[in-house]
């Protein structure tokens, strides 16, 4: 089925530039704010300077602030909010969804508590199959691709009709999207790539260069796909977009607000002070090392740099200790 028009819900960083990657693709697109000023300045200037600053937004992008002028009439639906928000926001808009709209997640994390990716979550919440849920993943720092930089990325369903026809919706000269079936497998890389460049951050803080970036990345994505075989995924995923992808562009980049957060720890700063910096906006990591963390320890996982950076976001282990902790582990073969 063609989509002809998409409802985007939440307008931070994401949210607003994956609109602006619908609407440069030709669908029209209605972004929902959850503040009155942030969709009344976007209808009257074209801009979210909270979010966005300097961007300007298309013509056939609309904002509101009304959940159910959004979605009304919506062939596709982007969720769009922090990870852990995304239950209490999407039973809020339950009654709203279109009954057959793909119900899309850009977020990237796993929900504290019940150990769930954000796909069970909407699933679970809007009780639809998983047929009709789509998760877009990759390296995507929105204010790259906002400015039109080019980027790939995965938009992952097991129902492969309808990850085309979301292809479809969002291809555009500056962004290009590939399908995969393997939700799980681009999940996962998603949320878990946020804690490794936590501590690919506190490494950076600490001052350290780049064989110890390669090193933490490495083994980060060696126990992400640990956990994605525990659970059913594609390991060739995480050599995909969606894995390896995105923990390269997370892990290197200063524009990440996970790297920054944890380069801030590196640096000395305590939690509370990089959480001040981040100016509300989220590194989505923070919460879900936690999540993960138990997820694995569910599975029977060994995750140790989750681990760490759990104990230094949540137990008070410095990010020295954290070091030493990881170099003095048992010595192993790389595959185990
Ligand atoms: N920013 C990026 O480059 C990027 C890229 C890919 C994926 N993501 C993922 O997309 C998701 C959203 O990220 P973002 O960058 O748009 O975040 P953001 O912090 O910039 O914006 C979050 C949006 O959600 C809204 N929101 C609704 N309910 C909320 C609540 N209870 N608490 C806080 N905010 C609430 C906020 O108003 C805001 O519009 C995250 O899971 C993130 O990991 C972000
Ligand atoms: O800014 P971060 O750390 O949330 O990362 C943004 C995106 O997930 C990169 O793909």
């Amino acid at each position: 089925m063609a989509i002809e028009r998409v409802a985007v819900l939440g307008a931070g960083s994401w949210g607003t530039t994956f609109a602006k990657v619908i609407a440069d693709s030709g669908p029209e697109v209605v972004l929902w704010a959850r503040r009155q000023d942030v969709a009344s300045e976007i209808t009257e200037t074209r801009v979210n300077s909270g979010y966005l600053p300097g961007i300007s937004l298309p013509a056939n992008l609309a904002a509101t602030a009304d959940a159910a002028k959004a979605l009304d009439g919506a062939d596709a639906v982007v969720l769009a909010v922090p990870s852990q928000t995304l239950r209490v926001n999407l039973s809020a808009w339950k009654e709203l969804l279109p009954p057959d709209a793909t119900l899309v997640s850009l977020s990237k994390g796993v929900e504290l508590g019940t150990l769930k990716r954000m796909s069970e979550v909407i699933r679970e919440v809007a009780g639809v199959d998983e047929s009709q849920v789509a998760v877009v993943s990759g390296p995507n720092l929105a204010k790259e691709i906002a400015v039109g930089q080019p980027t790939a990325t995965v938009i992952a369903c097991t129902d492969h009709d309808r990850a085309v026809d979301l292809q479809h919706a969002c291809s555009n000269s500056y962004f290009r999207p590939y399908t995969n079936t393997d939700v799980v497998g681009c999940e996962l890389g998603g949320a878990c790539k946020n804690v490794i460049a936590l501590a690919c951050g506190m490494a950076a803080g600490m001052g350290y260069g780049d064989n110890t970036m390669a090193s933490i990345i490495t083994r980060g994505l060696a126990e992400t796909a640990r956990l994605g075989a525990a659970l059913g995924a594609d390991p060739l995923t995480f050599a995909g977009l969606a894995g390896l992808g995105d923990l390269v562009a997370t892990c290197a980049s200063p524009l990440s607000r996970n790297r920054s957060f944890g380069e801030r720890l590196g640096r000395g700063e305590t939690l509370a002070q990089a959480q001040e910096a981040a100016h509300g906006q989220v590194a989505e990591g923070v919460k879900s090392c936690s999540s993960i963390r138990e997820l694995a320890a569910k599975h029977g996982v060994d995750m140790p740099i989750t681990e760490g950076v759990h104990q230094v976001c949540h137990d008070g282990l410095s990010v020295r200790e954290l070091g030493a902790a990881l170099l003095g582990r048992d010595r192993k073969h790389e595959r185990q």
